[in-house]
């Protein structure tokens, strides 16, 4: 089975405000799908669909051949939202510890996990301290880190590298592509261009529609562009800065 993610014809209301119409895109084993589009176009709803958090107005989501939201499915996911939903008054690691413990991870087999986890967000000698005294990219970080601690099958990423140095958003990059290279599909949001050049494929959103989507090689190459911003806007994107 190739297709983890289909979703198909979703809309999305809250109450009568439109926020998503008639989305269809399919995520392969492996990819790293990006959904790029401006601040208000609908990537947060989406990936929260996919995600087993929302629920679509009209259409279906499948993820793993099941019809989401499914209770089953989500410990098949690893999810790190946007805003960060960690414990202040709690040290890094006691957070990730109560993460692990959610997904079953206990002794040798945790301790491995949360090590390699923050290791990889360079958090490691940061651990001891208490969340609430961490900066907004540490705190960005250390979500990332309780989204892989079980090894997910699917990571969905809302915005993973706001805030977050050059360096740092690199080495992050670097580990996204081994994850996909050992077959985990990856699902990422973003407004950052040059990020979406990175992606495997990608999702054009703006104002709650699918514009366009393909590998980043496609889109340019169809519109003639030489840049991902370029084909954005031939789309029909509006500019976004930063
Ligand atoms: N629970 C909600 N109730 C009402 N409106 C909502 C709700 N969640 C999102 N919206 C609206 O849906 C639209 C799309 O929001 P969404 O967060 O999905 O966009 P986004 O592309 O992720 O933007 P950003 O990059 O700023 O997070 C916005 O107009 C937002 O105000």
């Amino acid at each position: 089975m190739n297709t983890v993610i289909q979703v198909s014809d979703v809309s999305k209301n809250f109450g009568s405000h439109i926020v998503l119409e008639k989305i269809s895109l399919q995520v392969n084993r492996a990819a790293i799908y990006g959904l790029l589009g401006p601040s208000g176009a609908g990537k947060t709803t989406l990936v929260k669909m996919i995600a087993g958090i929302e629920t679509p107005t009209k259409g279906s989501i499948k993820v793993l051949d099941t019809l989401m939201p499914n209770l089953h499915n989500m410990t098949k996911i690893g999810f790190m939202a946007q805003s960060d939903a960690l414990y202040g008054e709690l040290s890094g690691k006691e957070n990730l510890e109560f993460f692990a413990s959610i997904y079953g991870l206990k002794g040798e087999k945790q301790k491995e996990r949360i090590e390699h986890a923050a290791s990889l967000v360079n958090l490691t000698e940061f651990l001891k301290k208490q969340v609430h005294q961490y900066s907004g990219g540490m705190k960005r970080r250390l979500s990332l880190a309780a989204a892989i601690l079980h090894e997910p099958q699917i990571l969905i990423l809302d915005e993973p590298t706001v805030g977050i140095d050059p360096v740092l958003r690199q080495s992050i990059w670097n580990e996204l592509y081994k994850l996909s290279e050992n077959g985990t599909t990856i699902l990422v949001t973003t407004h950052v261009m040059d990020e979406a050049e990175k992606c495997s494929q990608l999702g054009m959103l703006r104002d709650g529609r699918l514009i366009a989507s393909g590998s980043p090689r496609q889109l340019k190459e169809s519109t003639s562009s030489e840049t991902i911003e370029e084909a954005f806007l031939y789309y029909g994107g509006v500019r976004h800065e930063n």
